[in-house]
């Protein structure tokens, strides 16, 4: 599986830069970046089997919303994530309190991810802090809980802890991440944590300061 094995090292490295060039120096957070890195957040996903192919899914959709946004007519409104709120707002393109004309607007679509960045933020800082007889499935389902889960219905739920199961085990984990020893693996996810940490503190203080964080 050399191919299979190349490509997942490629994303990993791809995530680590992604995330690195998301933030300007006044802490604005390019949008292309922000989606490059959930592309290659995707790519390794769907390595780890079939059974995560509705999470995958749906992030791809939100993921083509925002690139269509920024390919579109207005896309250099949609430049940053700080100019992209600013544009929607003024011009009124977001649905505040229920869902209306603008399912697709980029406000949203980006709350989606952002949330699910949270998810990831706590799954990586376990998987980090890990020993050897960790199990990737508790860790998954425990950053789950604390974050996404209170954002989801309890059908979702309820798929989402039964593709946790799935997961492999921390050893193949790690083998499939193909960064080295887990030595190695942990001073790659010590690198990479604080990165997505900021991005997500920035994203998070701009939506609170504009107070939505609760979008429909
Ligand atoms: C490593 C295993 C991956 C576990 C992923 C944990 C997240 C579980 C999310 C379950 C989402 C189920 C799909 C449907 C979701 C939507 O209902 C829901 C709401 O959207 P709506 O308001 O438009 O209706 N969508 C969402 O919340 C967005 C979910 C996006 C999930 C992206 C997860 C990407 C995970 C990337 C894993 C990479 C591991 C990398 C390790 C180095």
């Amino acid at each position: 599986m050399a191919i299979a094995s190349e490509d997942l090292k490629f994303t990993l490295q791809e995530v680590l830069d992604t995330f690195k060039s998301c933030l300007s120096e006044h802490k604005e957070v390019f949008l292309e970046h922000y989606v490059a890195g959930w592309r290659g957040l995707v790519r390794f996903m769907n390595c780890l089997g079939s059974v995560f192919s509705f999470i995958s899914k749906d992030a791809v959709n939100k993921i083509q919303i925002l690139v269509n946004h920024l390919n579109g007519e207005n896309g250099a409104h949609y430049v940053t994530i700080q100019s992209m709120v600013k544009y929607e707002l003024d011009s009124q393109l977001v649905d505040l309190t229920k869902r209306g004309s603008f399912p697709e607007s980029g406000c949203r679509t980006l709350l989606r991810l952002h949330r699910a960045l949270r998810w990831l933020e706590l799954f990586l800082e376990r998987l980090r802090t890990s020993t050897e007889d960790s199990n990737t499935s508790v860790m998954c389902s425990e950053a789950y809980n604390e974050s996404l889960a209170q954002h989801h219905a309890w059908i979702i739920r309820k798929a989402a802890g039964t593709a946790f199961w799935a997961l492999p085990g921390r050893a193949t984990f790690f083998d499939v991440l193909n960064v080295g020893s887990p030595e190695q693996v942990m001073a790659v996810l010590g690198d990479t944590l604080p990165l997505i940490s900021e991005v997500y503190k920035v994203t998070e203080d701009l939506y609170a300061q504009n107070n939505i964080l609760e979008l429909p």
